[in-house]
């Protein structure tokens, strides 16, 4: 180092030593040719060089990927860095290389020091270690790519292993014109399957009529469906259509089929077989093509097996059945649909909410759901009136589930067996998955992040496995 620098290197270390040693950003300082001069401490524990080695050196020892460089240094030595012309640099991010050669993430902010004549002398550059928060960003990145991906199918969120067997059956059941029966507990999604299949299918720029039928009485439900002429019954002013002929070339979903009375159980038979209705009042047979998707909360089976459905329609109606799990038996899904329905009330909330808090999110996870995913839903639009601050509580979801937290929830397992449950659960997925950490998270219902987390979380490497 020529004398002169030496010189304005001891009067900048004067100022600024003892306070910069302190503080928790890592502090440099450059003389003009980018020698570096002094650092401070925090420097020294971020990038893993101690000031006895790395002072003298050149700042581009750090290969920092957002410094710009004139090509050619002046003739003079100096403003060969940007900086020295830009005067300073706020609030940059950039990413430095340690002495071990790792990466470093840093926000840089910089500025040119001058003498009291107004000299250039060197300058100070600041860094703050911003490796969290890059962490932050790319998994909260990662949350959102799969949820638009993989983690929703047709508006359907899951991510489980059984729901992607549900997706992998919807696919398969759309490629086939045969009725489909969809089977599963109130509330857990059974009209979406529905009209995912009518999507997924040749149909599906065709008509998709959905009827319900528990809702209407037997006479009433029979013109719906088959339609009727004009003076069929009393007020049957005109000829109608009925939902049937309205499905002409596409799908229709008749919900409910359980409540289905024993008379239209013997005409729905007659579509099935001869693909044939006729409009109450009329004798006329109207061939109709349209496929049917019939869905039920009730057991179907026991029903025929007690004589309160046709054994004949049963069989016809559930050509390809798919069975829709029940919450309880895919928590791992309890997460992903909870966001999803946060993100709906928070996007009504005008900025008002900000997260599921922690203890009410371990409620929604242990919370036995008998009104499956309809329940989840609705519990996040009782929250959205009821919650106080900006992270729910669990005290803002509807009383029952508060209640039920309170009384069986905390006879439950502690958050110590729990841990060690979910670590057993991991090292059971990822030897299952062959150590995969994309198969293991399809197994436990979670993203992949998420097994990475776990796995750091509790200390499992491919060792345990
Ligand atoms: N996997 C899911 N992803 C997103 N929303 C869901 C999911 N499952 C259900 N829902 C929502 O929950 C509510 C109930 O779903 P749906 O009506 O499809 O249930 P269902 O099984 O047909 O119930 P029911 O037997 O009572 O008719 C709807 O608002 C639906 O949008």
């Amino acid at each position: 180092m020529p004398a002169d620098a030496r010189a304005t290197a001891v009067e900048l270390e004067r100022y600024w030593k003892t306070v910069v040693d302190t503080i928790q950003e890592g502090v440099m300082i450059v003389d003009t040719r980018g020698t570096i001069v002094s650092v401070n401490k925090a420097f020294e524990a971020l990038t893993g060089y101690g000031a006895g080695e790395i002072v003298g050196r050149p700042c581009t020892t750090l290969n920092c990927n957002s410094c710009e460089v004139v090509r050619e240094r002046d003739p003079c030595g100096c403003h060969w860095c940007l900086l020295f012309r830009r005067g300073e640099l706020s609030r940059q991010r950039c990413v430095l290389m340690r002495r071990d050669g790792t990466y470093l993430h840093v926000l840089k902010n910089a500025s040119i020091l001058r003498d009291a004549r107004g000299e250039v002398l060197g300058a100070v550059e600041t860094m703050t270690d911003i490796t969290e928060l890059i962490e932050k960003e790319s998994r909260i990145e990662a949350f959102r790519r799969q949820l638009r991906s993989q983690e929703a199918f047709h508006g359907i969120v899951g991510a489980s292993a059984p729901m992607q067997r549900v997706f992998d059956m919807m696919t398969n059941a759309a490629r086939s014109e045969a009725p489909v029966l969809i089977l599963g507990e109130s509330g857990t999604g059974k009209e979406l399957v529905a009209r995912g299949i009518h999507e997924l299918g040749p149909r599906r720029r065709r008509p998709y009529v959905k009827v319900n039928c528990a809702a209407l009485n037997e006479a009433l439900l029979e013109s719906e469906l088959f339609g009727h002429v004009k003076g069929a019954f009393t007020g049957a002013w005109q000829t109608r259509k009925g939902r049937f002929e309205a499905a002409a070339g596409g799908d229709i979903f008749l919900d409910e089929i359980g409540d289905l009375p024993p008379s239209t159980q013997v005409k729905l038979l007659r579509v099935l077989e001869e693909k044939v209705i006729e409009r109450v009042g009329d004798n006329r047979p109207i061939h109709v093509d349209v496929r049917i998707i019939s869905a039920t909360h009730r057991d179907l089976a026991a029903m025929v097996r007690r004589g309160e459905f046709r054994e004949d329609l049963y069989y016809r109606i559930n050509v390809i059945p798919v069975h829709v799990p029940p919450l309880r038996e895919r928590p791992g899904d309890i997460p992903l649909l909870a966001e999803t329905f946060f993100r709906r009330i928070q996007l009504k909330s005008d900025g008002r909410l900000e997260g599921i808090g922690g203890a009410a999110m371990e409620l929604l996870m242990r919370y036995p759901w008998p009104g499956n995913v309809r329940e989840l839903k609705s519990a996040f639009e009782y929250a959205a009136v009821t919650a106080r601050g900006p992270f729910l509580q669990p005290e803002d979801f509807p009383p029952d589930i508060v209640r039920w937290g309170r009384g069986r929830g905390a006879a439950a397992a502690g958050p110590a067996d729990r841990r060690a449950l979910e670590r057993r659960e991991l090292v059971e997925a990822l030897r299952r998955a062959g150590g995969s950490r994309t198969r293991a998270a399809r197994l436990l219902g979670v993203s992949r992040v998420t097994v990475w987390n776990r796995m750091k979380r509790y200390g499992v490497s491919d060792a345990d496995l």
